[in-house]
């Protein structure tokens, strides 16, 4: 297992011009602490300049922390980061790390080579990976001449090359069509759950993080400010449920209409020009409450349904509050 603990990362940076520069400190990192288990896969969400990159590249040994404790199967971090290069690999969206001269089976030779793999496992390995992201044909060919997602298969065969136990992936699916992006995922959720690797993620496509994560972690301005499942993060931020109603007819005085009658309980009533639809905010469930302001109204209901939060949404909502910005 990754543990680490009160991660702080502090860049100093100069301003100014000639001799005489003024020094300034960032904290790109402030206090993050995390963990990794073996098989599971964890996500590592926020906006942009959150701290995500930065945190990675502390795990990674990239980067040496400012303050704070990382220990991967008790070997501590901070101290031997040689030997915690050697247990982990990390894969990056688009196309660095590969050299595109070289053919798909030079560029894992070299890398291998990189990470000490004696020459007879590694020409195993090698075999074993390209068949595994299906390029065992084009093993000859120069990268080159790869299409973007044949790249991105190599680039996992390239970070699986020294068998890491943990694996990070920073955006992996970018720029990567449909069908290539689903069959990467399969191959990240493969090797979770088959070859029990601690994996950790970071991706703005929030679809493929509700897809693939067991748990979430959510930075915003250097510190995390929520974590746990994809379920629970969606539940806890919005304790309130949602409805969306559809009527026969639609017009400013009937949704005042529905407005009036639900005054009742404790609901927020609000157009919105999607389809002529009604979102209802309320804390409790008020279906029955619904059905029936329309039917005293003599509406016919076309639909009505409870809309599921989503990751997205969750996220907007957990960074507006931090800062103290109003929601609904
Ligand atoms: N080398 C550096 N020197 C100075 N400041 C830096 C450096 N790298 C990052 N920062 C600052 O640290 C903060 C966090 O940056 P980081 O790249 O870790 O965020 P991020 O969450 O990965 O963002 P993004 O989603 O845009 O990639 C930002 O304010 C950024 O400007």
């Amino acid at each position: 297992m990754i543990i680490a603990e009160h991660l702080k990362k502090t860049y100093i940076v100069k301003q100014g011009k000639g001799l005489f520069r003024e020094k300034q400190e960032i904290q790109a990192v402030r206090d993050i602490s995390l963990q990794i288990e073996k098989g599971k896969i964890v996500g590592l969400l926020g906006i942009n300049g959150a701290g995500k990159t930065t945190t990675i590249k502390m795990l990674t040994t990239l980067l040496s922390p400012t303050e704070g404790s990382y220990f991967l199967d008790d070997i501590d971090g901070v101290k031997y980061p040689v030997e915690i290069k050697k247990r982990i690999n990390m894969i990056a969206g688009g196309e660095r790390m590969i050299y595109w001269r070289l053919t798909a089976y030079e560029n894992l030779w070299y890398y291998g080579q990189i990470y000490n793999v004696s020459n007879n496992v590694l020409k195993e390995r090698i075999d074993t990976l390209l068949k595994l992201v299906g390029l065992e044909n084009k093993k000859d060919v120069p990268v080159e001449t790869f299409s973007k997602g044949m790249k991105q298969r190599l680039q996992i065969a390239r970070g699986l090359i020294n068998d890491p136990q943990y694996l990070f992936l920073d955006e992996p699916t970018i720029g990567l069509d449909a069908v290539v992006s689903k069959e990467l995922r399969s191959h990240i959720k493969h090797l979770a759950k088959e070859q029990n690797k601690g994996i950790l993620i970071t991706s703005h496509y929030m679809g493929e993080i509700e897809e693939l994560c067991d748990y979430i972690y959510i930075m915003n301005d250097g510190v995390l400010i929520k974590k746990g499942t994809v379920k629970e993060l969606t539940t806890e931020t919005f304790n309130r449920k949602n409805y969306v109603l559809r009527l026969d007819k639609h017009s400013k005085e009937i949704t005042e209409c529905i407005c009036d009658k639900l005054k009742v309980v404790d609901a927020t009533v609000e157009v919105k020009d999607e389809n002529d639809a009604i979102y209802i905010n309320s804390r409790e469930n008020i279906s029955m409450e619904l059905s029936r302001a329309c039917m005293e109204a003599g509406l016919y209901i076309r639909e009505m349904y409870e809309k599921e939060p989503h990751l997205e949404d969750a996220i907007i909502r957990l960074s507006r509050e931090v800062h103290h910005e109003a929601v609904y």
